[in-house]
């Protein structure tokens, strides 16, 4: 069972763009761990969100905490260097944008990011063969990415299980990232599944205190993994 402490990543796709600032600063003051930083090109996926401009400007306004960028785009690997440049902390791609998947990991290291892989609901796990050890974090999607605010897809819950073994297996020090749908009340079987990192987009920024979400969060997470 994992090691990794346990992160909470609040999705800025569910904040008010209006006050971005404020409200990324609300949410790691009521005890957010990293911030979810969701990048959308209408093209890999049918949305269209923020670049690296918006993540500098979060680090200007002075957040310190973890960028952790999702980039739904394609191609992934000539936006990369502007995220690092950007502040970015962690880097995900998905596999099915990237045509070298082995060399976008590499090109995300050497500018001083950590690398993370996205796999879709309906993407198989073998896609991790061959590069699992070369990975700092593995993200499911269990939502089909583009949008905020969708269900749960209760397969997730087997497929965390399967790559949860597979880390442990590597022996290295992998985060197992999960995104869509998670709530307080399910975040507990997905902690329970090998979940250390949790995304979650709506169910903190709909709240009406978000530490208290995030902290019923934390407390569901702890129980399922002692
Ligand atoms: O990447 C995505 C969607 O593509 C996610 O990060 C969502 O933004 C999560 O939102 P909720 O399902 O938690 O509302």
């Amino acid at each position: 069972m994992a090691t990794q402490s346990t992160v909470i990543a609040p999705s800025i796709l569910s904040a008010d763009f209006a006050r971005l600032g404020e409200e990324v600063d609300n949410v790691i003051k009521a005890g957010a761990d990293w911030v979810h930083f969701d990048v959308m090109d209408n093209h890999y996926v049918p949305n269209l969100t923020i670049g690296p401009m918006v993540c500098e400007a979060l680090r200007k306004h002075g957040v310190s905490a973890p960028i952790d960028v999702h980039l739904m785009v394609e191609p992934v690997d000539r936006i990369v260097p502007d995220f690092a440049k950007a502040g970015a902390t962690t880097i995900s791609f998905h596999p099915e944008a990237s045509a070298h998947v082995h060399r976008t990991i590499q090109l995300i290291k050497s500018h001083g990011c950590k690398a993370g892989l996205v796999l879709n609901p309906a993407t198989p796990i073998d896609v991790l063969d061959w590069v699992l050890e070369d990975l700092d974090l593995v993200l499911l999607m269990s939502v089909n990415p583009g949008f905020g605010g969708q269900s749960f897809i209760p397969s997730a819950l087997e497929k965390l299980r399967r790559v949860r073994e597979r880390i442990d297996r590597s022996g290295r020090e992998i985060r197992l990232e999960i995104d869509g749908g998670v709530k307080a009340d399910n975040i507990g079987e997905i902690a329970a599944a090998g979940a250390d990192t949790f995304v979650a987009g709506s169910a903190i920024f709909n709240a009406p205190d978000y530490a208290d979400v995030i902290g019923r969060m934390k407390a569901a997470v702890d129980a399922a993994r002692k």
